[in-house]
């Protein structure tokens, strides 16, 4: 069997924690093959985005082309997008190369509170990107923003989990970790409504923590597993990552991607 190829689309965060390095460490520790695409470049840390340098669409277009021409992509996810014209330059290649499956990570604000998508993008990344995507996977701020609803019950999740598939015709996985408890997602597969139960550890070390489930579905998904086992292992992967994390520098320390094989707290 070839190898899985995945591609991240998504932001550079210096600090090594989530964006494209959080990605590429997900496909790697669990075996796949991963490419990147850049849109932006952000000078960040543990505890602050202290900078975005957004990259020219035109190169964010070329870099997807120089790829998809070449390699065969066997799913994408996007993060970080930053503006409406990445938005629209990364769905026409997404179209042009029929990518799928194509998993969106909503990324709009970050731990340390730095806004990484345009107040302005929000409806391009609703009528362009997702009517071309296979999953969306919002925490419960972007699900909010997405369903134009407020949410605060289980209820409130599955109802915007709902609201946002029919309405726009994809699946979604509202991700429901900003509550307290065991962190419950929802997922709506187009016809039903599935939970999914996990474990809280009570821990700072949460950098990157949405972007590696996004890329961990991916890579289960091109790995050929159906979606919802995809999803459950996506979890168990992450839950694993969190449970093994370790502070970096003072604010929201890492994910520790390598735990199944190698030394986290040597
Ligand atoms: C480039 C980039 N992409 C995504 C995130 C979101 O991660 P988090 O929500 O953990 O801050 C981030 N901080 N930086």
């Amino acid at each position: 069997m070839p190898i899985p190829k995945a591609l991240t689309i998504a932001g550079s965060d210096s600090g090594g924690g989530a964006g494209i390095q959080a990605d590429l460490k997900t496909f790697n520790s669990l075996s796949v093959f991963g490419m990147s695409v850049i849109t932006a470049v952000t000078a960040q840390n543990s505890y602050e985005v202290s900078g975005i340098l957004p990259v020219p669409p035109e190169f964010v277009k070329l870099q997807i082309d120089t790829v998809a021409k070449d390699i065969k992509v066997d799913g994408a996810k996007t993060g970080m997008l930053f503006s409406s014209e990445i938005i629209k330059v990364v769905t026409g290649s997404i179209k042009d190369y029929s990518i799928k499956p194509v998993i969106v990570d909503p990324v709009m604000v970050s731990k340390s509170n730095a806004r990484l998508l345009r107040e302005d993008a929000i409806e391009s990344l609703i009528k362009y990107l997702l009517p071309e995507s296979t999953i969306v996977t919002p925490n419960i701020p972007e699900a909010e923003i997405l369903a134009s609803m407020s949410i605060s019950t289980i209820e409130d999740m599955k109802a915007a989990a709902e609201k946002i598939g029919t309405e726009i015709g994809l699946k979604v996985l509202v991700k429901g970790g900003h509550f307290n408890g065991p962190p419950i997602d929802i997922y709506y597969d187009g016809s039903n409504i599935l939970k999914f139960e996990g474990t809280r550890y009570e821990t700072k070390n949460t950098h990157g923590t949405g972007d590696t489930l996004s890329s961990a579905i991916l890579s289960f998904l091109i790995k050929g597993y159906r979606e919802q086992e995809a999803i459950a292992l996506g979890k168990e992967y992450v839950e694993g990552s969190i449970r093994n994390s370790f502070p970096t520098g003072s604010g929201f320390g890492s994910l520790c991607h390598w735990w199944r094989y190698g030394e986290c707290h040597p």
